[in-house]
């Protein structure tokens, strides 16, 4: 489902990723490593938001070099900020993602909007909505579409305790058909989960098969 294959990445000098390469079956991952390592950086990668220098990743079998808009149709990217356009609202985001994927808002989509409490809030412009409610606005659209990869960068991060048992939840049920790729600082909730924990060093030079 993702597949990474010696993906390297530098910024000036600094070389952020050394020839990373992993294969990923479904299940929930983990990526841990201190602060400043590289962990954003990967996601954006395999997200196809920063280009790497060299290698590839292929979502679903697509390569996403070669086939952009089919690998990343497969794919959610919930990045730890929230870029999102303070003049809409709620629901407006939500149909913009869906109409990007191509897709329409699912039931699937609205129980999940459901369980994190967000109903309420559909109708409120995103910047006007706490930080922890765009967050949650943020992880509901990563629902959207059915992704078979789910990229999630400090997803517990900002939550409230309601909230973040709805997401171990989620999580739990979303990794037993898709691969959940999670980077966090927070044991416990990888433990929640059930993730695989993957350390960052680990992912550079022969592939990991998980
Ligand atoms: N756009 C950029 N331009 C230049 N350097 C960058 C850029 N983005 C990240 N970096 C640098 O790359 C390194 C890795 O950053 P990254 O955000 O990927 O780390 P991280 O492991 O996610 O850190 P944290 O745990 O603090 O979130 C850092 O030294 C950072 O300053």
């Amino acid at each position: 489902m993702l597949r990474v294959e010696q993906v390297c990445k530098s910024y000036g000098a600094r070389k952020v990723l050394r020839s990373i390469s992993l294969t990923c079956q479904r299940g929930a991952y983990m990526l841990r490593g201190p602060n400043g390592v590289g962990k954003s950086t990967l996601l954006r990668v395999l997200a196809g938001v920063t280009p790497p220098d060299s290698g590839a990743v292929w979502i679903d079998g697509h390569a996403l070099h070669q086939e952009p808009i089919r690998a990343k149709l497969r794919l959610a990217y919930a990045p730890d900020e929230c870029p999102i356009y303070p003049f809409i609202t709620g629901s407006e985001l939500l149909a913009f993602v869906a109409q990007a994927k191509r897709c329409s808002l699912t039931p699937q989509v609205h129980a999940v909007v459901e369980r994190f409490g967000l109903d309420r809030h559909l109708g409120t412009r995103c910047g006007d909505m706490s930080l922890g409610t765009q967050k949650k606005l943020m992880l509901a659209a990563a629902w959207i579409g059915e992704p078979s990869v789910l990229l999630l960068d400090e997803p517990s991060n900002g939550l409230d305790v309601a909230a973040h048992a709805v997401l171990v939840d989620l999580l739990r049920e979303k990794s037993a058909k898709a691969v959940v790729f999670v980077s966090s600082h927070d044991q416990a909730f990888a433990r929640a989960v059930g993730a695989q924990v993957l350390t960052f060093d680990s992912l550079s030079g022969p592939a990991a098969e998980l």
